[in-house]
């Protein structure tokens, strides 16, 4: 029977060999193997952990091990796994933690590699390891105390002063309780929360949007019968004010352009209770058939989805839709708490090229608005290029708008996901 670390192990290998995203990844693999619900929570918890503590694992394995090793990827997996437990799991007793490491080192990569991992582990549990200082090396101590590549850190203190970027790195490593949005097409927040009691399942009201609420102790979410029957969505509370500042009314016709898998556009179905269009477009077929799946589970019926870049202008939709929604591809700092593979896989580069095409998408959007309408730009990261700086811009070159509004969440403010929300109206 694979055990909780082994099947760490291998999801870890999945997500640095394949690419593939840690979410998914993980819930293959647990899927595949049954494992009882503590093994379940420390197989997430080394996954997620590794991935979101990498450079401060690598750093320590690195000050350890011989000017010049290169241990190869599975060794370099298996010893962060022990080393992360050591520093930031205290149930776990030190030496369970790197016994298990050396062993699964012997079965996977040979005994040459499991004696490099027991000397590398003993060494840091007798002299631990030296981290830069706070003072005279700020970025570098950011940099590997919350475990954040350096460019990364440099680049929220070109917005943010010091205190904010060192609460919001902090705040980006805890795991988020999980949030689900009541389908009021179907019940209501009262209705829902009996109903999830009565599975043993804890609930509480969310702070911002009615229909929010979080829940907790579930294991496998998408398994329950209330979420096949489509009674709720998950969606974090953040996400779920843009559809709010949107703020819908039945019988409208509101464009998505950048829809998938639906969260946002599902939610407006239900704010216009499921009287009108909402036209929900996206560049990937795919993430399409994602939206639909939603719909029908959630039993919305005005929905109608596209295949369009919203970087092209659409001539026929000009002037025709009475809100327009831009939740737009974004660096994704917000949801690093959601998604830690961000940390690793954005690259510094990626923000100027988005900013460009948020540029053309917002612009080419706005157009589609009818005159006394609403678009609302939205999206899932924090800096100013990408937000403010954006709406700025727009705002310079479009004379025919004003800004209405302009909302923004932080995770070591809110405690939600980091969104911006700005509210744009056509005069
Ligand atoms: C932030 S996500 C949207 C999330 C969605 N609104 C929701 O609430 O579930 C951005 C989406 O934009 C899509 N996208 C990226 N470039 C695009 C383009 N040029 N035209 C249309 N959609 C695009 C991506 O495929 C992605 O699904």
């Amino acid at each position: 029977m694979m055990k909780a670390r082994e099947l760490a192990f291998k999801v870890l290998m999945d997500v640095e060999e394949n690419k593939s995203y840690a979410d998914m990844a993980l819930k293959k693999y647990l899927d595949k193997f049954r494992l009882d619900s503590r093994d379940r929570a420390l197989v997430t918890e080394l996954v997620y952990g590794v991935i979101e503590r990498k450079n401060t694992l690598d750093y320590v394995i690195v000050s350890l091990a011989k000017k010049g090793t290169k241990p190869d990827l599975r060794v370099l997996n298996l010893l962060r796994m022990g080393i992360y437990q050591i520093m930031y799991l205290d149930k776990i007793p030190p030496r369970a933690a790197c016994d298990e490491a050396v062993e699964l080192t012997k079965k996977y990569c040979g005994i040459g590699p499991s004696k490099f991992v027991n000397g590398i582990i003993r060494t840091y549990l007798r002299n631990g390891v030296k981290f830069p200082d706070e003072n005279l090396q700020p970025v570098e101590y950011l940099s590997l105390k919350y475990s954040y590549p350096e460019w990364m850190v440099e680049r929220f203190l070109k917005d943010y002063d010091y205190d904010f970027v060192k609460s919001f790195l902090e705040a980006s490593n805890q795991k988020p309780d999980v949030s689900i949005r009541v389908n009021t097409l179907k019940t209501d927040v009262d209705g829902l929360t009996t109903a999830l009691e009565g599975q043993g399942i804890e609930v509480k009201k969310g702070k911002y949007a009615r229909e929010a609420l979080y829940v907790y102790g579930i294991r496998g979410i998408d398994k329950l019968d209330l979420y096949k029957n489509g009674l709720f969505q998950v969606q974090g509370e953040s996400s779920m004010m843009v559809s709010h500042l949107l703020n819908p009314e039945p019988g409208e016709f509101i464009v998505d352009v950048c829809s998938a898998p639906g969260g946002k556009a599902t939610h407006i179905a239900q704010l216009m209770e499921n009287k009108g269009i909402i036209l929900a477009r996206d560049l990937y077929e795919h993430k399409l058939a994602l939206i639909q799946k939603n719909c029908e589970r959630l039993g919305i019926k005005i929905i109608k989805t596209q295949l369009y870049d919203a970087r092209e202008l659409d001539q026929h939709m000009v002037n025709k839709a009475d809100r327009v929604l831009v939740d737009a591809p974004c660096t994704g700092y917000g949801v690093i708490r959601k998604k830690p593979d961000i940390k690793w896989s954005r690259k510094p580069e990626d923000e100027k090229e988005l900013v460009s095409i948020q540029h053309q998408i917002l612009n080419n959007a706005a157009k589609y608005v009818k005159s006394g309408g609403l678009v609302v730009y939205s999206t899932c990261t924090i800096t100013y290029e990408e937000n403010m700086g954006q709406v700025e811009r727009f705002l310079h070159e479009n004379k025919d708008f004003e800004l209405e509004s302009t909302t923004s969440f932080y995770p070591h403010i809110h405690g939600l996901d980091g969104f911006f929300i700005s509210c744009l109206r056509r005069k």
